[in-house]
């Protein structure tokens, strides 16, 4: 019943503080993926919010790491409709917290209620929910992806297309939420159009990586500290050694980048 699902990645680095030591990690499909969130909701006793706030407080303190405070205060996450923009919307929140000053372009809102209620948290904070996207980047000193996670498929569908395309454009330094949005989650940045050149200054992974960080090349963490020895020995994930009350991890993959 607890066979391994998942793929080894070839001897990331694992960066401690200033200590470094090498470690395995491995990938998760996105069949998989899928598969352990229902496990956690169905059997381990996890609610979907609980999940969210979780991969949402990891994305946020990515940011912390990547973009201090001093680096410029003006962050846009820019939240797709499914739950890849649900931990968009609760990273927002945190960083509101954190003194950033954080706005939010949402322009294909989720169904569910608790998109909503993150709103709802938002608006209470006075986070804006902004409407021109290219006026908005010109005040953009870091943007969040959080359009498209291990669901996305297939070419991309408007109004995504051109939001990938200015974002690729810009000179804006990006971190992407679980995967860079566009990229197939197994095969990578698409050959042609929108996404083709999109290479985000940073990801963080949730949970564990995705097959298509072998063509990732930028500052990699993981988050999500939510797996207990039973997923872990299901999928054949590792448990990233996450040091003391931090959230998230950063992690190397090898120089040829393979999994
Ligand atoms: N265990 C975990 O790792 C957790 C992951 N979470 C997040 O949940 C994400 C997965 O969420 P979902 O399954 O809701 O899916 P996504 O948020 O990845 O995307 C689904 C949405 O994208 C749309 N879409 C897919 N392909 C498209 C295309 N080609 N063009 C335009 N629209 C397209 C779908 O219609 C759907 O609305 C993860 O990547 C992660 O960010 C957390 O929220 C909860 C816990
Ligand atoms: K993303």
């Amino acid at each position: 019943m607890f066979g391994s699902f998942a793929k080894r990645l070839s001897l990331p680095t694992v960066r401690r503080y200033s200590q470094a030591f090498t470690m395995s990690l491995k990938a998760i499909s996105a069949k998989d993926a899928a598969s352990l969130d229902k496990d956690l909701m169905d059997m381990g006793g996890w609610s979907l919010d609980q999940l969210m706030e979780l991969a949402g407080l990891s994305v946020s303190q990515a940011v912390w790491k990547v973009h201090p405070l001093n680096a410029g205060p003006n962050i846009l996450i820019v939240c797709g409709p499914g739950n890849n923009g649900g931990d968009g919307l609760v990273a927002a929140r945190h960083l509101a917290q954190y003194g950033y000053k954080p706005s939010v372009y949402y322009p294909k809102e989720g169904k569910n209620e608790l998109y909503q209620r993150l709103k709802t948290q938002l608006h209470n904070l006075s986070v804006p929910f902004i409407t021109d996207f290219d006026a908005a980047l010109k005040d953009t000193d870091f943007l969040v992806d959080a359009i498209f996670g291990f669901s996305f498929g297939g070419p991309l569908r408007d109004p995504f297309g051109p939001i990938v395309s200015r974002i690729e454009s810009s000179n804006i330094p990006v971190l992407s939420v679980d995967a860079p949005s566009s990229w197939d989650i197994q095969s990578g940045p698409p050959k042609e159009g929108p996404g083709a050149k999109f290479m985000p200054k940073a990801l963080i992974s949730l949970t564990a990586p995705k097959p298509c960080v072998k063509f990732y090349s930028g500052r990699h963490f993981v988050g999500g500290r939510f797996l207990s020895k039973d997923i872990t020995d299901k999928y054949g994930l590792d448990m990233p050694p996450y040091p003391g009350i931090e959230q998230v991890l950063e992690v190397k993959v090898d120089a040829e980048g393979r999994l």
